[in-house]
């Protein structure tokens, strides 16, 4: 059948254009196309109208799009006779040649169907163009019987899939709901693309930049000899849709180009919403893809792609649903404007979204499994699984089927397979906490997956390979441990890369107040009450040491409003065993001397210089005065800090005159006002 294109508007060459269906007409910027278009907005290569199955279509391949009639070409379309072509400013008119000519046309483009002549080209200024260069010199051809082209309806079989492919499709959707992991998924894909397409390899390749390496490969025989081709992987991450290499006009190979052995190949971006997360690449040899096939595997890439992103979240919620049962949840903002918290959050948004494994130190309670919840959350991995893991909390016996899964029957009791948290935690991040309690067995295993290295489930017969970076916590000396023979120092090596040091809550007493205000809050709308702690209370709290850190802190505050008669909570409402003594009772205990201002100021800068270690600009945050004015009044008040900070402080000297007279409001409020 032959077609008429006409250059309505715009500059074209030829402004006329008669073809056949024997080859592809190219339109686009390039001048290999069979019409040039010189408009901007049109792409080097920008469409291709083609005939196959009866009928023709047109392709868009630009990024300005193509439209037709004014509707945007997506994918295919078939083309109609009169129909109107826009491509930016220009307009071209697509007319089909009147049937009474179909007879004596179509045999003579069948006899013509392989070489490149143009039909026009007596008239040689008006259709000068001959046929695109073909990269494999081989483009299907169509013979068309007259009589089919008569009465059929192509509209019907371009919009239709065949039975069998349809059949193909179901069968996939079928075993999608059925399959248990992500590669048992891409691989069923892989497959039915093989056997319904008749390709010569089908690849599946994650686009995260930590993980470059095919992911899947079929057949498996090809995986280690054939790479995926990175120039069509970066071709559809940057135009984000299929990249068809036949249709390329100017695509040359390289004598070194991957694909040089293949005469086709297609590469698909999968994409749920949003950006690709994965290419898929199928190549053939022997013939180019038709136009079915490569709607038949954008169909099934589709559906794919959301089977993927359903694996994904459901392993997501099913983490966080672990996490959240067996875990008090940790409050999700870390809270507090010391120095000590700023620079943590500095030091967390440095390392989240690095690949490393890191390691987080720190006493119980002193927010560890925040450190390691934002790490995850700035991470490229945040929306992955986070899996938690306290390592302490499982019978060692029980920690390595827990962390590397087992099969059924691998021992009484395992009645079913059972995915490790390794698996849970694929493409996402797994926190360890408590990695010194680890036996040494579970440690070498653990080494093994930090390497990159695969690891086998208890009773399993083959290996998993899984994608997890690894956040490991531990409130003991790792190095002792290590020289007590009881963690492997490559392990300790491997899990340090970064380390982070969660301060205790000694440490940054000037947030207690925040913190302070920051649980109130919370229980306060747990509760429907608007509780508030008066002066003493807050004094006491931070006159404090918290041995179990902002946990410690937290129960106290809550504990205090849930017992608490009125909103008020006083300084009565805490009670912090031997070390907070019974009100009245001063004998033998750290007080001031009288409730004079002087024996005040004196006994408050001591217990702060004693809380914080000596540490002047500590202390000076905790008393609510500058640094300077500190220095000064120790100096005036022969205060021996280093003798505080060792635990030993030399008896108050009888008080001396001031040297510097107090300022309003820079005083500590007495405990018991
Ligand atoms: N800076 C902080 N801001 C807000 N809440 C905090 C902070 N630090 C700790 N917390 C809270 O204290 C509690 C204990 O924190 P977390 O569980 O992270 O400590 P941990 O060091 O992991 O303890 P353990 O070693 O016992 O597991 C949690 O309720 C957490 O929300």
């Amino acid at each position: 059948m032959r077609v008429r294109i006409l250059v309505e508007s715009g500059q074209c060459q030829p402004p006329v254009l008669e073809w056949s269906g024997d080859q592809p007409i190219t339109i686009g910027r390039s001048r290999d196309n069979t019409i040039v278009v010189r408009d901007e907005l049109a792409s080097r290569l920008h469409a291709k109208i083609y005939f196959e199955e009866d009928q023709w279509l047109i392709r868009d391949f630009s990024l300005n799009g193509t439209r037709v009639d004014g509707v945007r070409v997506q994918g295919a379309l078939r083309l109609q006779d009169g129909q109107q072509i826009r491509i930016g400013d220009t307009v071209l008119r697509f007319q089909v040649e009147p049937k009474s000519n179909l007879q004596s046309k179509s045999s003579s483009s069948s006899a013509t169907s392989l070489t490149n002549v143009n039909p026009t080209a007596s008239s040689a200024s008006d259709t000068v163009k001959g046929v695109p260069i073909n990269p494999y010199g081989q483009t299907k051809v169509h013979p068309i019987p007259a009589e089919r082209t008569a009465v059929a309806d192509p509209y019907e079989t371009d919009r239709q899939f065949r039975m069998d492919e349809l059949t193909a499709l179901c069968k996939f959707m079928q075993q999608a709901v059925e399959v248990k992991t992500p590669h048992e998924l891409i691989t069923a894909a892989l497959r039915v693309i093989l056997q319904q397409t008749t390709a010569r390899l089908a690849g599946y390749l994650a686009l995260d930049p930590d993980d470059p390496a095919p992911r899947v490969v079929l057949p498996e025989s090809a995986s280690v000899d054939v790479p995926l081709s990175k120039r069509l992987t970066a071709q559809v991450q940057r135009e984000g849709k299929t990249v068809w290499l036949l249709s390329q006009v100017s695509a040359t190979h390289s004598p070194t180009d991957s694909l040089s052995a293949f005469a086709d190949a297609l590469c698909i971006p999968l994409r749920a919403s949003g950006e690709p997360f994965a290419a898929l690449h199928v190549y053939r040899t022997g013939r180019a893809f038709t136009e079915r096939d490569v709607r038949f595997i954008e169909a099934l890439s589709g559906y794919l792609a959301h089977a993927l992103e359903l694996h994904r979240s459901r392993r997501i919620l099913w983490a966080e649903n672990s996490r959240l049962r067996t875990h008090v949840p940790a409050a999700d903002e870390i809270i507090g404007s010391s120095n000590a918290i700023t620079q943590l959050r500095q030091q967390i948004l440095r390392a989240a979204p690095q690949p490393f494994t890191v390691l987080v130190q720190g006493e119980s309670g002193s927010g560890k499994e925040l450190v390691a919840l934002a790490l995850h959350r700035n991470s490229r991995r945040a929306n992955g699984p986070l899996v938690v893991v306290n390592c302490a909390a499982i019978a060692p016996t029980l920690l390595e089927a827990e962390l590397f899964g087992y099969k059924k029957g691998a021992f009484s009791g395992a009645d079913h397979d059972h995915p490790g948290l390794f698996q849970q935690a694929d493409e996402g991040t797994l926190f360890l906490d408590e990695v010194g309690e680890l036996s040494l067995e579970c440690q070498a295993k653990l080494l093994r997956v930090i390497e990159g290295k695969s690891f086998r489930p208890v009773g399993g017969t083959s290996d998993i390979k899984v994608d997890v970076r690894i956040v490991a916590a531990t409130h003991r000396n790792l190095e002792k441990e290590v020289k007590a023979g009881r963690f492997r120092e490559d392990l300790l090596f491997r899990l340090r890369i970064i380390q982070i040091r969660v301060p205790p809550l000694r440490e940054h007493p000037e947030d207690i107040p925040e913190l302070a205000e920051f649980f109130l809050a919370r229980v306060s709308a747990e509760c429907r009450r608007k509780f508030r702690l008066t002066p003493a209370a807050m004094f006491k709290l931070q006159s404090y040491t918290w041995p179990g850190n902002v946990r410690q802190l937290r129960a106290a505050i809550e504990n205090a409003a849930v017992m608490s008669e009125t909103e008020v909570i006083d300084a009565d409402a805490f009670n912090f065993g031997s070390s907070d003594p019974p009100s009245g009772s001063y004998k033998g205990l750290d007080l001031p001397a009288s409730l004079s201002m002087e024996d005040v100021e004196t006994w408050a800068i001591r217990r702060a210089l004693r809380q914080t270690g000596g540490n002047v600009s500590h202390a000076a945050r905790l008393l609510g005065i500058s640094r300077d004015t500190l220095h000064t009044k120790i100096k005036a008040k022969g205060i021996d800090r280093l003798a505080l900070a060792q635990g030993n402080p030399s008896p108050p000297p009888p008080t001396p005159r001031p040297a510097v007279a107090n300022k309003a409001g820079t005083n500590p409020p007495h405990p018991s006002s």
